[in-house]
């Protein structure tokens, strides 16, 4: 009999009762995934609030242990590693917080103040703007304080209140704590006590937490001191408060000791003949200096050395002002000194003649000036100085902190406020078209995302992006963004972009809106059963978008989850931040910098990424190689991810995954079963596999994998499938012996037939 004779056999008109069925496909039940969400939650790269809560056995204790690791290797992060996770880390200039918060809350009063340049014009008194610059300085260090506080406390609450739960509740809950999180540190202790297991009005407690105000913590942290004298871990949040509350102390008193030294420094290099004592006064300032920098990170200060130091300013200060000198000084700031150098009255009369004294020429003008900016200089330092203190006691958060907005081409207008408006609506204007802010979508490394509405109360996504302005690779990397965004314009599966400007440091998309993004999709499915038609779906969804990329020439190069956004039903691309075009003919490209993901991240581009950053001949610049495939692995992890709920890597922590993806003896496990015992279909294990080949040159393509059988699964009824083996069973009684031949062409010719059943 031959091959044909058999397709006979093959009845297409036998769709009655049609079922999907795969090539390997048989489920009778709902596949479930049990640690799905749990796991995915800790890998989702925008809440790493939430990594530690992941781990089924977490104990109150283990968050915060992973915490001070990660703040540890933050700090130093080993040569083999280079700066690999500091791509997401770095602050942007403390300098630009200052601007930011005059911007904020000054913006209408500081009329002297320009959040620009941030330059303080004294006008009719530089004691004055002193004053004023003094206490937005300190409101501003509250502000700061206060929402690092505020994080803190919500990280301690949700340890609290989610330890309690199931992994999977979890996820589902942070949300709903944070809502609740309170704003104060006494609303905060107060949850605190309601949360903790042992109550703190016991009276017995609060003698407890009264003898840990006075803890010495030397060098230990809240975690080492728990240890060391064996107390209970549900003290953790109250000791860790008290640790904190004296850490913010500690750097209010630093930036305070380090400000009054470098204001004072300042004004006495101003001087155009050298002060007798300035010497001593640079040593003092640099013996300051070296002393915060060499006390340990988390040592206590004893309060004193504050006052101390000032004292000793005033008196060199003194001295400088009485220099014989000192008559030859031409600037302002001495000259004021110099006249009231001889009044006699208290400090704050003595203030008030400083404040009195106009300064009319423009020499003096010019003087002040000069004068301001090192005063500004030394403010920046000591603002810097502060933040970094205050950057190196958080543990919790590492998103850097947005550089200040820059006003000249697009101005943001505050409406006038009432009170029924809240404070957070403001109206961002870009190219003379208003977009009013209704919720902040999403935030990226340098970037938020906006929904506003513009003309017509048509809703956009509107994208912040902050950059440094005199950093030219930067500008150049946003100009070939948007480069790409306008070139796949016509694209249903890339982000529409409606508008654009750019100034100085400051970039404004205005993109199409979308519903979720792919992360978003994912940690919502988190704790429900595993459907491989949802997988199926995604994974077609966003291998068209890649496609599309690909078919551009482009290489993406930072595909993860959170680049995907769903529009109207459609999953599109929405960022272009390190993507480039491929040069024709050329496989692979080089980038500049890495900022992708390390949890989609593809080995080649990491091991060529860790080799370049350690390379001591650094002339050739920090390249590393990258190109389709390397897209294709980062989608191979997100359906990974779907359907194991974790990325292949997920099990490692911090720097661990990183020398694990990029170790080959270190081998991508890929069971037949979930965790909860349900079966993987061997086709979605095949489109994996041909996405995480190590070697990039093995991995499938995008149309290869569109075109797999996972993807483009079958539909045939139980009849064909009937027909099927009556007719296999009569060609083997007929033709016992079949050559390997043979075989193959009846395999291929029953393929074909499948193909018309395919879905
Ligand atoms: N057009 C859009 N519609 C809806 N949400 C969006 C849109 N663009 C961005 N977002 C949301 O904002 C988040 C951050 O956006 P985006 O990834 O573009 O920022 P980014 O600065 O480029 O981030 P990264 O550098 O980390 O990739 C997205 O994950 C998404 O949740």
């Amino acid at each position: 009999m031959s091959t044909n004779s058999f397709h006979d056999y093959m009845d297409p008109k036998s769709r009655i009762n049609a079922r999907q069925f795969s090539d390997d496909e048989e489920f009778t039940t709902p596949p479930k995934l049990s640690n799905f969400g749990s796991a995915l939650l800790s890998h989702t790269e925008k809440t790493s609030v939430s990594q530690e809560l992941s781990n089924k056995d977490d104990k109150i204790t283990k968050p915060v242990f992973e915490e001070m690791n990660r703040s540890s290797s933050r700090s130093h992060p080993p040569s083999s590693m280079g700066n690999l996770t500091s791509g997401h880390t770095s602050t942007s200039s403390h300098s630009t917080l200052f601007g930011r918060y005059l911007k904020n809350n000054h913006q209408t009063s500081m009329t002297t103040m320009n959040t620009n340049d941030i330059e303080i014009n004294v006008g009719n008194s530089l004691d004055k703007s002193f004053e004023r610059i003094r206490s937005l300085r300190q409101n501003m260090k509250e502000d700061i304080t206060s929402k690092y506080t505020e994080r803190r406390s919500k990280r301690f609450l949700i340890s609290n209140r989610t330890t309690k739960l199931g992994p999977a509740k979890r996820a589902s809950t942070l949300t709903s704590i944070f809502d609740d999180v309170p704003n104060s540190s006494s609303q905060l202790i107060s949850n605190l006590r309601e949360t903790t297991e042992s109550p703190l009005d016991d009276p017995s407690e609060t003698k407890k937490n009264s003898d840990y105000e006075s803890i010495n913590f030397g060098d230990l942290n809240p975690i080492q001191y728990i240890k060391k004298h064996n107390l209970p871990t549900s003290d953790l949040p109250m000791i860790s408060q008290i640790y904190f509350d004296k850490q913010r102390e500690e750097n209010r008193q630093a930036a305070l000791r380090k400000h009054s030294s470098r204001e004072l420094l300042s004004k006495t290099r101003s001087s155009s003949t050298p002060l007798a004592s300035s010497n001593s006064l640079v040593n003092k300032d640099n013996s300051i200096t070296s002393n915060n920098n060499s006390q340990p990170r988390r040592k206590i200060s004893t309060g004193s050395s504050s006052s101390k130091s000032s004292i000793e300013i005033r008196k060199v200060l003194k001295e400088n002002i009485d220099a014989d000198n000192y008559s030859n000084l031409k600037s302002p700031v001495h000259k004021i000194y110099k006249e009231t150098s001889g009044y006699k009255g208290s400090d704050s009369e003595k203030r008030e003649v400083l404040r009195n004294i106009s300064i009319n020429t423009s020499h003096a003008d010019s003087a002040l000036q000069q004068d301001n900016k090192r005063l500004k200089r030394s403010l920046d330092d000591a603002i810097i100085h502060d933040n970094e203190n205050i950057k190196n006691q958080e543990v919790f958060y590492h998103r850097p902190a947005p550089k200040p907005p820059v006003t000249k081409k697009v101005e943001i207008v505050e409406p006038i406020k009432s009170a029924s408006l809240s404070n957070s609506r403001s109206v961002i204007t870009v190219n003379d078209s208003q977009y009013e802010k209704i919720e902040l979508l999403g935030r990226g490394g340098s970037s938020r995302v906006y929904k506003v509405k513009g003309a017509g109360n048509k809703v956009y996504a509107l994208k912040r992006v902050s950059f440094d302005a005199f950093d030219d690779s930067s500008i150049d990397g946003f100009k070939g963004e948007i480069e790409l965004l306008e070139k796949l314009k016509d694209q249903k599966r890339v982000i529409q972009l409606v508008d654009y400007e750019m100034g100085d440091g400051l970039l404004y998309l205005i993109m199409e809106c979308g519903d979720h993004d792919l992360s978003q999709i994912l940690n919502q499915r988190s704790n429900m059963p595993l459907d491989f038609n949802f997988v199926r779906f995604y994974a077609k969804e966003m291998l068209q978008c890649i496609k599309v990329v690909h078919d551009a020439g482009i290489v993406h190069s930072d595909l993860k989850p959170a680049n995907f956004v769903l529009v109207k039903g459609i999953l599109k691309i929405i960022d272009f931040g390190i993507a480039n075009a491929v040069p024709e003919h050329t496989v692979n490209i080089y980038r500049e910098t890495q900022i992708g993901t390390p949890n989609y991240m593809a080995p080649e581009a990491l091991v060529a990424m860790n080799y370049t950053q350690n390379n001591e001949n650094r002339q050739e610049g920090n390249k590393w190689k990258v190109g389709r495939p390397s897209d294709m692995w980062s989608c191979g992890c997100i359906v990974y991810q779907m359907i194991y709920g974790k990325p292949p890597y997920g099990s490692f922590q911090g720097q661990n995954r990183l020398l694990a993806i990029m170790n080959p003896d270190v081998k991508i496990p890929f069971p037949d079963h979930t965790s909860d015992n349900e079966r993987i279909p061997k086709s979605a294990i095949e489109l994996m596999k041909a996405c995480l080949y190590r070697n990039p040159d093995k991995r499938w393509t995008v149309d290869k994998v569109l075109s797999c059988t996972f993807l483009q699964p079958f539909m045939i009824s139980g009849s064909i499938m009937e027909d099927l083996i009556r007719n296999a069973v009569r060609y083997g009684s007929e033709k016992p012996q079949i050559s390997h031949d043979d075989l193959n062409d009846v395999v291929e010719t029953v393929l074909r037939k499948f193909a018309d059943y395919k879905i």
